[in-house]
């Protein structure tokens, strides 16, 4: 197995996304996830470009160890002197310089010949060989270049010194067989190509930048380069989490392999998507929210036989807990009894098609049916007979801090009352709840909103308790009274979270 290197540019190709602009805690908190997730090179970013970017890779070069710290520049000395000096505390750092090959960026762009692109080009590998050894060299918009030239330009910086040579297809306009071709021509045409790491860098304005980088890694490039959740400038940059799912999935097909901790990748993309403010599309590969949803009928119903059936990857490999399986009006018999059992229900046969008919007329007008819905469904009551009940409460605040509940419930007959305090009145409600049940599971969410207009709208609470055996319980509750809704949906959890205990400990 030839061995894949994983050149992560989120930082600098990625942050070139119009709208996102990181500050130094930013990119250093990715950047540790980055070596979390085993990437072997990060850029940092381009330290000429801002003096805040320069301090970005400073701190980066500075905190991140363990792993290749690179700075993009011109073939310009003012550029690498600059980059030279953000990576001074790097423990592996590596200068990224370059010039743009093809005849549009010569001619009108750089406004240089090709004679005089070679020679910067080498001019610049061999000044950022005096402060590193790690030099890399891309080749701007090589793949509209002429391979000849490309060629050419190749075995001059590697004599050079260049350690890395990227060949990129900058303005995605390459076919992934004319990519592999291009690799594949410089791995049989630059003489003294054994002395350095051909690598891809892909670009996505057709779609086609994971294509052309597995087509780039096939024809023998051993560095790969690209964004979490591919991110980058116009249409982005290649997703390094599908590249990557695509040689893990395909393993036999590409004859490489990475140190990548795949059980890191959904957790990466996550952070990428909150620091950035880049929200990944539901359907996106991999690490899209429904890529292991599954919503029709027949494939829940293979799933549940089987997870081979309709899932070419398991969720746990890239670090998601479990698939899904969500009701819909595609839903079959299968999954509705799959969802009702993880309820807690046991229903076949004639109960079970009276049931999957409400529950059709249910589905058809809603988009999605939810555990609150079966339940409804199961015995219009909730599917459950509510062994606490709010008899009454008061809440006293002093407007600014703190807040107090006394609260009145029934359990099982008895009438207790207790109060507490807590920094608002919901926080003093819930606390009062906990003193009086004994509950020790963990509110994981908390929200309100209203359900109707006017008013007199109806206040929906919705509370999500964290059992300690790590199951998720939600609870709903309604008033036109917004915390008498919270008190109501966190019994209602309390509820549910009994009812659950009872059945497991039956079965
Ligand atoms: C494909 C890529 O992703 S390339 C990287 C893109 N990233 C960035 O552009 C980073 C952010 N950029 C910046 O902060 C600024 O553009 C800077 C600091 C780099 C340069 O700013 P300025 O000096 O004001 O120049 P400006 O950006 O307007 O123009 C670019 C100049 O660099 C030249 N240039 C472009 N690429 C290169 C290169 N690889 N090597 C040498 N010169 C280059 C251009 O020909 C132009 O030169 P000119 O002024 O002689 O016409
Ligand atoms: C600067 C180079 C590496 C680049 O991002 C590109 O050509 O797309
Ligand atoms: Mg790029």
């Amino acid at each position: 197995m030839r061995k894949l290197y994983v050149f992560d540019t989120t930082l600098r190709d990625g942050e070139q996304s119009l709208g996102i602009t990181l500050n130094v805690k930013e990119k250093l908190e990715i950047s540790h996830q980055l070596v979390r997730l085993g990437v072997d090179i990060i850029e940092a970013g381009f330290p000429a470009s801002s003096p805040g970017d320069m301090e970005s890779v400073k701190t980066i070069a500075k905190e991140v160890k363990g792993v290749i710290i690179c700075g993009l520049t011109r073939a310009a000395v003012q550029d690498i002197d600059l980059c030279a000096e953000a990576l001074h505390n790097a423990e592996y750092p590596r200068i990224h310089t370059g010039i743009g090959v093809s005849p549009v960026h010569m001619e009108k762009k750089l406004k240089l010949t090709p004679d005089q692109v070679v020679e910067q080009a080498v001019a610049a590998v061999k000044y950022a060989k005096k402060y590193v050894s790690d030099v890399e060299f891309y080749a701007e918009d090589a793949f509209r270049s002429s391979p000849t030239f490309l060629a050419r330009v190749i075995e001059n910086v590697i004599s050079a010194g260049a350690t890395v040579v990227n060949i990129p297809d900058t303005v995605g306009y390459a076919n992934p067989w004319e990519y592999g071709e291009l690799i594949n021509y410089v791995i049989n045409n630059v003489k003294n190509i054994d002395r350095a790491i051909v690598s891809v860098h892909c670009h996505n304005d057709l779609g086609m930048a994971t294509a052309n980088s597995l087509a780039g890694i096939k024809a023998g490039a051993s560095q790969l380069e690209g964004t979490i959740n591919g991110i980058g400038e116009r249409a982005g940059n290649t997703s390094l989490e599908e590249v990557i799912m695509s040689i893990y999935t395909r393993r036999d097909g590409y004859g490489v392999e990475s140190k990548i901790n795949t059980r890191e990748i959904s957790a990466t993309s996550r952070l990428v998507s909150r620091i950035t403010g880049v929200t990944v599309p539901d359907h996106k590969a991999i690490v899209g929210a429904n890529a292991f949803n599954h919503a029709s009928g027949i494939h829940q119903d293979g799933v549940l036989k089987d997870r081979k059936t309709y899932e070419i990857i398991q969720p746990e490999t890239i670090g998601v807990p479990q698939n899904i399986i969500s009701l819909t009006a595609r839903s079959g018999r299968h999954a509705l009894q799959h969802c009702l059992m993880e309820l807690g229900y046991t229903i076949e046969g004639a109960q079970l098609d009276d049931v999957y008919q409400r529950f059709l007329q249910l589905a058809d007008q809603k988009k999605e049916v939810f555990d609150q819905d079966l339940y409804v469904l199961m015995g219009d009551s909730g599917g459950i007979e509510s062994s606490i009940v709010l008899q009454s409460m008061s809440i006293a605040t002093n407007g600014v801090e703190m807040a107090t509940a006394t609260v009145i419930l029934e359990i099982a007959g008895k009438t207790i009352t207790d109060a507490a305090c807590g920094n608002g009145p919901v926080n003093a409600l819930f606390n009062t709840i906990d003193r009086i049940t004994g509950n020790t599971a963990i509110l994981e969410d908390y929200t309100l909103k209203s359900v109707t207009r006017s008013s007199e709208a109806l206040g929906e609470a919705t509370v999500k308790l964290r059992n300690n055996d790590g199951r998720l319980v939600v609870g709903k509750g309604f008033s036109t009274d917004i915390i008498e809704a919270s008190a109501k949906a966190y019994i209602n959890a309390l509820d549910k979270r009994n009812l659950h205990t009872e059945l497991v400990t039956e079965s």
